[in-house]
C-alpha cells in the first residue's frame, strides 16, 4: 500500500498548533487531513479556536467537535495550515483548485503564520503548469475573461457538470494555464488591475513554510530567505 504522503505532512504541521491559537482551517485533500489531526487533538483536550476557508472544512470541523467562531470575534489569526495546488523555492503558491483561493486569501493573509501541506509533486521550480485559478464576477464574465487571455494564458470558465463550477462567493473561476510564469508578482499585479477580477490564486509573501511529504516517508521543510 503506498504511503499517504498528504496524511503525513498535514499530520506534521499540526505540531505547530499549540494550546490558546487561533487556527485557520485550509480547504482541499491535504488541509483535510491536518483537520482531522486537529479534531482528534481537540477530543483528546487542546484548547483551540478555528475558522474555516470553505463550507466544506467548516463542516469537518463541525462535525470533529473542533470550536469554531465567527471573524467578528477575533481580529486575526495565529496560524493557518492549507494545501497548494504548486510552489516553489520562494514559497510563491498556485491556489484554488478547490475553488477557495478567495476566503484562502483573506484567511492567510490574516495569520501570524501560514504553513502550507503538500505532497512533493506540488513543489515545482517554476509556477505555472497548474492552470491559475482566477475568481470573476459573473457581470460580464465574457469580458474579464477576454481581459485575462491577453496575459498569455488560456482561460477556461470552470464547470461544475453542466452548469458553470460557482465558489461559496457566488462567483465564476476562470482556470487560465500559463505553462511558465516569469514574475509571479508581476502577474499577480496585472490581474488585480482587471476590473471584474475578484481574486486570483497567487499566493506571493503569504507562506512562511512549507512541509512536504516525500513517499520515501521523509518530510522536506521549507522555509524562505524572509524566515531565516
Ligand atoms: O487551494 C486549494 C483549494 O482552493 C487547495 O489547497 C489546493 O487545491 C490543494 O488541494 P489538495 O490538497 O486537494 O491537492
Amino acid at each position: 500500500m503506498s504511503l499517504n504522503v498528504k496524511q503525513l505532512a498535514a499530520e506534521k504541521a499540526v505540531e505547530y498548533v499549540k494550546d490558546g491559537m487561533k487556527v485557520g482551517l485550509g480547504t482541499g485533500s491535504t488541509a483535510y487531513w491536518a483537520i482531522r489531526k486537529l479534531g482528534q487533538r481537540v477530543q483528546e483536550g487542546l484548547n483551540i479556536t478555528a475558522v474555516a476557508t470553505s463550507r466544506a472544512s467548516e463542516d469537518q470541523a463541525r462535525e470533529l467537535g473542533i470550536p469554531l467562531v465567527s471573524f467578528g470575534d477575533i481580529d486575526s489569526l495565529d496560524l493557518t495550515i492549507d494545501g497548494a495546488d504548486e510552489l516553489d523555492s520562494e514559497l510563491q503558491l498556485i491556489k484554488g483548485g478547490g475553488g477557495a483561493l478567495l476566503r484562502e486569501k483573506i484567511v492567510a493573509s490574516n495569520s501570524g503564520r501560514m504553513i502550507v501541506v503538500a505532497d512533493e509533486s506540488k513543489a515545482v521550480a517554476v509556477l505555472g503548469k497548474f492552470p491559475l485559478p482566477v475568481e470573476v464576477v459573473p457581470f460580464a464574465w465574457e469580458w474579464t475573461v477576454a481581459e485575462i487571455a491577453k496575459l498569455g494564458c488560456k482561460p477556461e470558465l470552470r464547470r461544475s457538470g453542466e452548469e458553470l463550477y460557482k465558489s461559496d462567493n457566488g462567483n465564476y473561476i476562470a482556470d487560465c494555464r500559463f505553462e511558465a510564469i516569469e514574475s509571479a508578482p508581476e502577474l499577480a499585479n496585472a490581474l488585480q488591475n482587471i476590473p471584474g477580477v475578484v481574486e486570483h490564486g497567487l499566493f506571493i509573501g503569504i507562506a512562511d513554510l512549507a512541509i512536504v511529504g516525500k513517499q520515501d516517508g521523509s518530510i522536506e521543510v521549507i522555509t524562505t530567505r524572509r524566515n531565516a
